[in-house]
Formats: C-alpha cells, sequence, structure tokens
C-alpha cells in the first residue's frame, strides 16, 4: 500500500509518462490519437514529428508534422537535435528533442505516433514511455483501410503494406509493447486504448487539480 502511493507521488513528481503509439500503417493510430486529444485536451499533447513526406490534403505544417526537406533534417539530425530518426517508405520521420520538451513543459503526457525502428531506438534512451501496439485485424483489412484513405500512390500503397507485414512480426517480441490494441471496432480499441491510459490520465488531472 506504502510503496503504491510512494511511487505514485515519485512518479508525479517526475511528470507523467510519455506514450508511444506504434503499429503498421493503416492500423488506426491516428485515428485513435485524434479522439483522446479531442476527449482529453489538457491531458496529452502530441510530439509533432519531423518529416520529408509531402503534406496530405487536411494536414497542417506544425500541427500534424513539421515539413521540411531532406537537406534540412539531416543538418538537424547532424546537429543532435533530434531523439530518434527513421527512414519509412522511402521518406524521413524524426522526433526532435524540442518537439518532446515542448509538450512536457505544459506538464502533459507526451504522445509519440513512431515506427517500429522509432520504438527500438527511444528504447535506447531514458524516456521511459508507456509502449502501445496498435494492430490491425487483418492484412487484408489494413490493405483495405489504406485504400479507403485514398492518401496513398500505388508505390507507397506497396511499400507501406510490406512495412506493415514486418511491423506485424517484430510486434509479437515478448515485453516490446505493454500493451497491444487490436483496432478492429474503432469505439472498443478506443475503450482499451484510455484503460491502458486511466493511470497517467488521472496522475495528470490530479496535478492540475493541486
Ligand atoms: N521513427 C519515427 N517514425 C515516425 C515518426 N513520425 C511518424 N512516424 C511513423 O512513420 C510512419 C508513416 O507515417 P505517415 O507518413 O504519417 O503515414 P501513416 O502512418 O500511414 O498515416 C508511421 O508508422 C508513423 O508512426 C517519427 O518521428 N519517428
Ligand atoms: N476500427 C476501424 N474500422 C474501420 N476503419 C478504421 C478503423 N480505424 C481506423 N480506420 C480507418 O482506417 C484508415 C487508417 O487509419 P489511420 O488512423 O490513418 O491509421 P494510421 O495512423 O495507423 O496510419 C483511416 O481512413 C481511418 O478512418
Amino acid at each position: 500500500m506504502f510503496m503504491r502511493f510512494f511511487s505514485r507521488i515519485v512518479s508525479a513528481m517526475a511528470g507523467p509518462r510519455p506514450v508511444v503509439l506504434s503499429g503498421p500503417s493503416g492500423a488506426g493510430k491516428s485515428t485513435l490519437l485524434k479522439k483522446l486529444l479531442k476527449e482529453f485536451d489538457g491531458v496529452f499533447g502530441f510530439s509533432v514529428s519531423h518529416t520529408t513526406r509531402n503534406p496530405r490534403p487536411g494536414e497542417e505544417n506544425g500541427r500534424d508534422y513539421h515539413y521540411v526537406t531532406r537537406e534540412v533534417m539531416q543538418t538537424s539530425i547532424d546537429n543532435g537535435e533530434f531523439i530518434e530518426n527513421a527512414v519509412f517508405s522511402g521518406n524521413m520521420y524524426g522526433t526532435s528533442k524540442a518537439a518532446v520538451q515542448h509538450v512536457q513543459a505544459k506538464n502533459l503526457i507526451c504522445v509519440l505516433d513512431i515506427d517500429m525502428q522509432g520504438v527500438k531506438n527511444i528504447k535506447r534512451t531514458d524516456l521511459n514511455p508507456i509502449y502501445i501496439s496498435i494492430q490491425p485485424p487483418s492484412m487484408q483489412e489494413l490493405e483495405k483501410r489504406l485504400k479507403d484513405r485514398k492518401t496513398e500512390s500505388d508505390e507507397s500503397l506497396k511499400k507501406r503494406l510490406q512495412a506493415a507485414s514486418v511491423d506485424m512480426e517484430l510486434s509479437k517480441e515478448p515485453g516490446l509493447f505493454d500493451v497491444v490494441i487490436l483496432n478492429n471496432d474503432l469505439d472498443e480499441a478506443y475503450g482499451k486504448l484510455k484503460e491502458a491510459l486511466l493511470e497517467e490520465i488521472k496522475i495528470v488531472k490530479n496535478t492540475t487539480k493541486a
């Protein structure tokens, strides 16, 4: 009892633990994340990554990603400005130190949407997040979702599906993720996501009250 109380105090002092959301492209990470950010405004903050891919219709620079050229991104990486970076489907992606600090400075739970390479690299840092994997019901359903999303060319769809099958295999590694959520029914998956984050949500809510 005392230890539980003590560990809660310690975590509250250290600020809320960040959250890593990972899983194949098309599994539903952004959809779940947007629901979470909307319902818990003032609790979660999104770590805005950098990418060299082009913005999609409806995406906004600085909100969804920081869209940069390869040259700018490489220079920032060389300057040590990134916690992790990876190449996915031919484009560069990365989490800058500033992106995470920006969220943590507001005492919010920092959520990172990153691929499997990012997960492995974050494991080597002292960020200590909760690792959550979002998985699709099947490869067929994943392909359907990506096609229906209408964001991908034939080429990038193929690359995403190849990466997805690797991701789904690697995700089975015991202990890699704290929670694995199957996103078949969206509301059910969202319920599981909230359940996994309940303790951290309480910490933030109690800290803001005090
Ligand atoms: N390692 C890493 N992966 C990222 C980062 N930002 C996004 N990603 C991942 O890059 C992949 C492609 O993202 P995106 O182009 O937005 O496509 P989508 O996931 O299909 O919507 C996804 O698996 C993201 O989780 C980042 O900063 N670091
Ligand atoms: N549970 C679900 N059932 C059906 N479609 C879904 C579900 N979750 C997400 N989608 C749809 O699948 C597509 C991919 O979801 P998205 O959130 O963009 O995935 P990710 O961010 O993991 O690439 C989107 O068009 C989204 O509306």
